[in-house]
């Protein structure tokens, strides 16, 4: 039998099967000030009458296990958000692993879509929910309370703002931010259902995310989780690269017209410092004097790369 290998095939061969971490010390990635929220959402649970748990495309290891340790008394509904930038190959998988955890009740949602169908979705889910399980002291009450919790940046207030949007026909309420912890850790109810009049406690939800390894810690960083700076946008983007080659997902190669794929971090950053125009004049110290020199912006590029990816720029993907 005659195999042939095309050179791309054979270059690809020689790639990175495991990243290289380095001894980075994961313990200052999250600030403190977002752990005080899991105080405050374990006295809250008591008035509550169904948990809606956000997440993203890193549906299992992102999720913290001090949720099924603290708050894992109320009927509970995973709710994975930013569907339209995952791999949905990768659904069936994601879902055996989770009810593998004794995650029962999931709903997949694109909460910037106006016409998510599975948005409309969630209400009827959640009073099923509720009506299937005791309520304790909150039997009379005929409104219900949902809480929504989740690490940072998941879309949370989106979340929000699509059910006013869907249930109510109205607009936002919640503030929507790119950065990790825009929601302040301040109680709000906020209605998103008239009948029944459903309420939601908005912001105190935001979980310090569990990092048990450097590479849960780069996923989370990788989907904005973490602030950038706190990890380096330079190991995030060669993390991003990796991630990429590993899922086969090249479309970054047209992109910013590489060629062929690359394991070659700084080779992808200096096409796309070129592509954007983010290049930098330097003076340089030669034998003959000094001279200006263009460099590319190797920050601007990383930065430009990783949030293509966070906008689905780079294709679909589930991280985990
Ligand atoms: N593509 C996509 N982006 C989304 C979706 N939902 C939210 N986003 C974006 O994700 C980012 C974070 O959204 P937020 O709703 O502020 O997330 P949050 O969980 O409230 O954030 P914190 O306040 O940090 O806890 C924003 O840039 C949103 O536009 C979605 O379904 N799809």
């Amino acid at each position: 039998m005659i195999c042939t290998v095309t050179k791309s095939e054979l270059n690809r061969s020689t790639f990175r099967t495991v990243f290289d971490f380095g001894d980075r010390e994961v313990a200052h990635w999250f600030p403190g000030h977002m752990a005080k929220g899991l105080k405050q959402m374990r006295a809250t649970v008591k008035n509550v009458d169904c948990i809606l748990e956000v997440h993203d495309n890193i549906p299992v290891s992102g999720r913290n296990p001090l949720f099924q340790e603290s708050l894992d008394v109320r009927p509970h509904l995973l709710v994975l958000n930013k569907m339209d930038l995952a791999d949905l190959s990768a659904k069936n998988r994601i879902l055996k692993q989770l009810q593998r955890d004794g995650v029962k009740n999931i709903l997949f949602t694109d909460c910037l879509s106006q016409r998510d169908e599975n948005v409309k979705k969630l209400v009827p889910m959640v009073i099923d929910l509720i009506q299937s399980n005791p309520r304790f002291h909150r039997e009379e009450d005929t409104n219900f309370c949902l809480m929504v919790i989740g690490v940072p940046n998941v879309g949370k207030s989106s979340l929000i703002n699509a059910l006013r949007r869907t249930n109510l026909k109205k607009g936002r309420a919640s503030k929507v931010g790119g950065e990790p912890g825009i929601t302040k850790a301040v109680l709000t109810r906020i209605q998103v259902c008239e009948r029944p009049i459903i309420h939601l406690l908005d912001t105190p939800g935001v979980l310090p995310p569990k990092i048990p390894s450097l590479e849960t810690g780069m996923k989370l960083a990788l989907c904005g989780t973490i602030l950038d700076h706190l990890v380096g946008e330079d190991v995030i983007a060669d993390y991003l690269l990796f991630s990429l080659n590993r899922l086969e997902k090249y479309s970054y190669v047209e992109r910013y017209g590489l060629g062929e794929p690359t394991d070659d971090i700084q080779q992808v950053l200096k096409h796309i410092a070129v592509k954007l125009g983010k290049t930098q004049r330097v003076k340089a110290i030669t034998g003959v004097g000094n001279i200006t020199i263009t460099v590319p912006n190797y920050p601007a590029a990383a930065y430009d790369f990783i949030r293509a990816f966070r906008k689905g720029e780079l294709g679909q993907v589930i991280l985990d």
